[in-house]
């Protein structure tokens, strides 16, 4: 039985960690290469991307994700986004939650943007009719109507973001899940980007946006965590976690230094 309450919380994480495991070549030294006769040692390396992260997303949050680079903000997204297993607590979410294709995954660079669309829509949980009614729609906001057929792998990186930006803004998710979304595209698809997603503010369950630029989070966003090397380090109001932020970066709080964090 869900402990999460339908009427007021879209989403309840508790106590998540996750921790990556890789396994590399280890270069040997001559001491070694000559006792091992060469062979090369595998060696595992765990990286503890998340480190015992709670807290919980009532209904009407658009809650900003701030930290540094390696904080483990990315790790998040995926993980509230059902591709990234926890590796221990538990993650609750209540409603269908938009693909998260800006991350590069979901997306196939050789087939076209069209035929991405229709994956990106099917892994949100739409039919096939519902994703082909909107597939028009998504091109002409990702302005890509030249483009639509062409294999990804032909597209500028502006014109991914863009397509991966309108799949998930245009699929009625009910929690919209944007990393970097503002980084996408130039100065007039910014603009575009930001009307969209302050309209669909209004009418999802909650948001999730990951970005660099806090000038962003403040204007989009009603709550914040900020996340330090795994870790919960505040959660709290824009104004106040900007600022705690801004002073553990010690770089004062000039607009524009805030702008390149
Ligand atoms: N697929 C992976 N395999 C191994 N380690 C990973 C993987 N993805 C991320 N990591 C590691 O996990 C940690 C958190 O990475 P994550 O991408 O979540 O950080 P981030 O806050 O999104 O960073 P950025 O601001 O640079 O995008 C980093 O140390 C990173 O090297």
């Amino acid at each position: 039985m869900s402990s999460l309450s339908a009427s007021d919380l879209s989403v309840k994480v508790e106590d998540l960690s996750v921790t990556y495991r890789t396994t590399f070549e280890r270069v040997p030294t001559l001491k070694n290469a000559v006792t091992r006769l060469g062979r090369g040692q595998r060696a595992v390396r765990e990286i503890h991307a998340l480190q015992h992260v709670s807290f919980d997303v009532p209904d009407g949050t658009a809650l900003g994700i701030i930290g540094n680079n390696g904080a483990g903000k990315s790790t998040l997204m995926r993980a509230l986004s059902g591709i990234l297993p926890p590796t221990e607590g538990r993650i609750e979410v209540n409603g269908r939650v938009s693909p998260l294709l800006s991350l590069g995954v979901g997306f196939n660079a050789n087939l076209s943007g069209r035929e991405n669309i229709v994956l990106g829509g099917l892994a949100s949980g739409l039919s096939r009719k519902e994703v082909q009614d909107r597939a028009d729609e998504v091109t002409a906001f990702a302005d890509l109507e030249e483009f639509i057929d062409a294999p990804m792998r032909t597209y500028s990186s502006g014109m991914y973001s863009r397509l991966a930006f309108s799949v998930a803004v245009h699929m009625d998710p009910d929690i919209l899940m944007i990393d970097e979304a503002l980084s996408a595209g130039d100065a007039n698809f910014k603009t575009k980007a930001a009307a969209k997603m302050a309209e669909l503010r209004e009418n999802a369950r909650a948001m999730f946006l990951v970005s660099h630029s806090l000038a962003s989070i403040q204007q989009l966003c009603n709550d914040v965590i900020w996340l330090h090397k795994g870790k919960l380090m505040m959660r709290g109001t824009p104004d106040d976690v900007i600022a705690e932020y801004t002073r553990f970066v010690n770089v004062g709080s000039s607009a524009v230094i805030l702008e390149d964090l």
